[in-house]
């Protein structure tokens, strides 16, 4: 990767900015009037059910893709017609990423660098960070699916963009791999890298995201920090108490608990005043092999995108509008 970090100028204009975007295939909307804004040196997710338009949203803001009807700026320019002035300010990888498949890693990547006019010395690091660094002379049509989608990661990275478009860049890799991107991609935007992805992994997505922006049926139903959005959508704990300890009625009648239900070898107790039904619990069962489960960003897109699918309704808008920013 290029060692060059972007200019920090945090109040400047958005890196990202949509407006109002609509986009149908065969009278089907794809992206429903979706509007957001990127900012500098965020980590932003689009998350949403398979279907739900992320990738064509992606590659719209990308300028792969032409929207039917709204706008999008990219650094305050629009990225369509492909607009040369942004290439080498953005690194995309898609879901499709081509390749030269004859070469080897190290060609192919020297290629991609020489294309974009990058540091040669860029190539070996990049390879390096994405875990290809013992693979350089092998023929790219020889990588298994997960070394290919390193190396599609490793040529959005190779020029050192000030921006970085990845659709479900952990897809196909296997856990320590995907452990090992998070470090990638949390040392670039520890550079002021602003960086925009789509991903299922709903626990990466909490780990990562500065802000997360929910998709369901091409429409932007929500969008704000994780945390954020667990505290807002007030998805319940849940303390599971091992079976036989007390009975479903009993427990059911504790205050603060909202629902009980048997999973497994434990009665599930659902709650939002968890210190509540601990006190009640412990002199009744002890506390013993109780445990706790705070809600995670899945419990709340799980319940989102379940109530979003039945009927549709506005959601609360982003907690984070007004703060600022931080690299
Ligand atoms: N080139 C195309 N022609 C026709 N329909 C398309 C095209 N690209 C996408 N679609 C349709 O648009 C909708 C959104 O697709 P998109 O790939 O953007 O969703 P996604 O959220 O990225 O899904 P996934 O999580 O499965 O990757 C889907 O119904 C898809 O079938």
């Amino acid at each position: 990767m290029s060692s060059t970090s972007p200019t920090p100028d945090h109040g400047a204009q958005p890196a990202v900015t949509v407006s109002e975007v609509i986009k149908s295939y065969g009278g089907r909307r794809a992206v429903d009037e979706v509007s957001l804004e990127v900012r500098r040196g965020e980590f932003f997710g689009l998350l949403g059910p398979n279907g739900a338009g992320k990738s064509t949203l992606v590659e719209i803001m990308e300028g792969l893709r032409k929207a039917d009807s709204g706008s999008v700026t990219v650094f305050g320019e629009s990225p369509w017609p492909r607009n040369t002035a942004l290439l080498p300010r953005m690194g995309v990888q898609t879901q499709s990423s081509a390749f030269f498949v004859r070469q080897t890693v190290h060609e192919h990547l020297r290629t991609v660098a020489a294309l974009f006019g990058a540091d040669p010395g860029a190539v070996d690091a990049t390879l390096d960070a994405v875990g290809l660094g013992g693979r350089h002379g092998i023929r790219v049509d020889s990588l298994s699916g997960g070394q290919r989608q390193r190396l599609a990661i490793a040529s959005a990275l190779v020029h050192g963009p000030e921006l970085i478009f990845l659709d479900e860049p952990t897809a196909a890799l296997d856990p320590e791999g995907r452990r090992d991107l998070w470090e990638v991609l949390r040392g670039l935007k520890a550079q002021g890298r602003t960086i925009v992805y789509t991903t299922h992994h709903l626990d990466e997505a909490e780990a990562l995201c500065d802000r997360v922006g929910i998709l369901v049926a091409g429409r932007l139903v929500v969008t704000d920090a994780p945390q954020n959005l667990i505290g807002t959508f007030g998805a319940t704990s849940r303390l599971l108490v091992p079976l036989g300890r007390i009975d479903e009625q009993k427990a059911a009648s504790l205050p603060g608990v909202d629902g009980v239900t048997v999973q497994g070898g434990h009665l599930v107790l659902e709650t939002r005043a968890t210190g509540r039904v601990l006190a009640a619990l412990d002199p009744l069962t002890g506390l013993d092999g109780v445990q706790t489960r705070t809600p995670s960003l899945e419990d709340v897109y799980l319940d989102i995108t379940a109530r979003q699918s039945q009927a549709p309704t506005p959601l609360t808008t982003d907690n984070t509008n007004n703060q600022e920013q931080q690299a």
